[in-house]
């Protein structure tokens, strides 16, 4: 039996591109589940719109297992899994180790987990989509995100393999993207350095994630694929 207006997942929903891609969902009448981790304004935003929250810290294996376990008490099938959690953290001496096992954890770790034991509920749906949000460094590394940057490329690898493994039923895919939306504390010389390395040279901000979430889901003839979203970096 196919479910109709299955819910779509976001993690990581609770602010900027999480938070945008679930409000436009619910705009467009989707019904949304969404994990958070801090109580956030767009955390109750979102409750009051009728999604439902459900705490996650993908920090931990427990932590993830806890989600899954707490997500199959709210739905018994998913239209789509939108991978969007993260951490971005710079490389900081004396704890290498902490940032790169959490950022393992969170990028590669709790998608990994995820899918393996969420997959029968997407099979519920026709059709069927997870989306990776990754990052377009990972095409040539990063000196100050090294860790971040791995991770991330180890997120690009689930979707190749996933999309093996779960076709015809599911389609897997990624968005590559960069320089989307600044942080509050960005300065202006930071700010026009990330600008200057793109040909298009723009803060875009999240609707051209949701876009690409949007072309993803609609397109029956798209698995395996990340698309590149980086306003012309790889051209600069
Ligand atoms: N912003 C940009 O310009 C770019 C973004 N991207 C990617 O796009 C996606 C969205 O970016 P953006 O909106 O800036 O992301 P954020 O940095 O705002 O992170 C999104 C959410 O991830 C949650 N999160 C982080 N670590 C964990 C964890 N261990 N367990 C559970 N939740 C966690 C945070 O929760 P909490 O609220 O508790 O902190 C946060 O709200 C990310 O995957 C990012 O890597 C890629 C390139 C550029
Ligand atoms: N989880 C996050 N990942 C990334 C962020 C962010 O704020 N949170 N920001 C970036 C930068 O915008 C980078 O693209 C600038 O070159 C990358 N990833």
């Amino acid at each position: 039996m196919t479910a109709t207006n299955a819910p779509i997942l976001i993690t990581g929903a609770g602010q900027r591109v999480g938070l945008h891609c679930a409000e436009r969902l619910l705009d467009e009448g989707q019904s949304v589940i969404f994990s958070y981790r801090s109580e956030r304004p767009g955390v109750q935003a979102l409750r009051d719109r009728g999604a439902i929250g459900v705490f996650a810290d993908f920090s931990s294996e427990a932590g993830t297992l806890a989600f899954i376990a707490e997500l199959h008490t709210h739905t018994q099938s998913l239209r789509a899994i939108i991978h969007n959690a993260s951490a971005w953290v710079a490389e900081t001496p004396g704890d290498e180790s902490r940032a790169f096992i959490d950022m393992f954890s969170v990028h590669m770790l709790a998608p990994y987990l995820i899918n393996l034991h969420c997959s029968p509920l997407l099979q519920r749906s026709t059709p069927a989509d997870i989306v990776h949000i990754s990052d377009d460094v990972v095409r040539k590394g990063s000196r100050q995100h090294i860790a971040y940057c791995a991770t991330k490329a180890g997120l690009d690898s689930l979707t190749l393999s996933f999309a093996a493994q779960f076709a015809p039923l599911i389609k897997v895919n990624g968005i590559a993207a960069a320089m989307v939306m600044f942080n509050e504390g960005d300065d202006a010389a930071y700010r026009a350095k990330v600008l200057n390395k793109s040909a298009l040279g723009i803060e875009p901000g999240p609707e051209v994630i949701y876009q690409s979430v949007r072309y993803l889901l609609d397109n029956p003839y798209v698995t395996g694929t990340t698309l590149t979203v980086n306003g012309g970096r790889h051209i600069k």
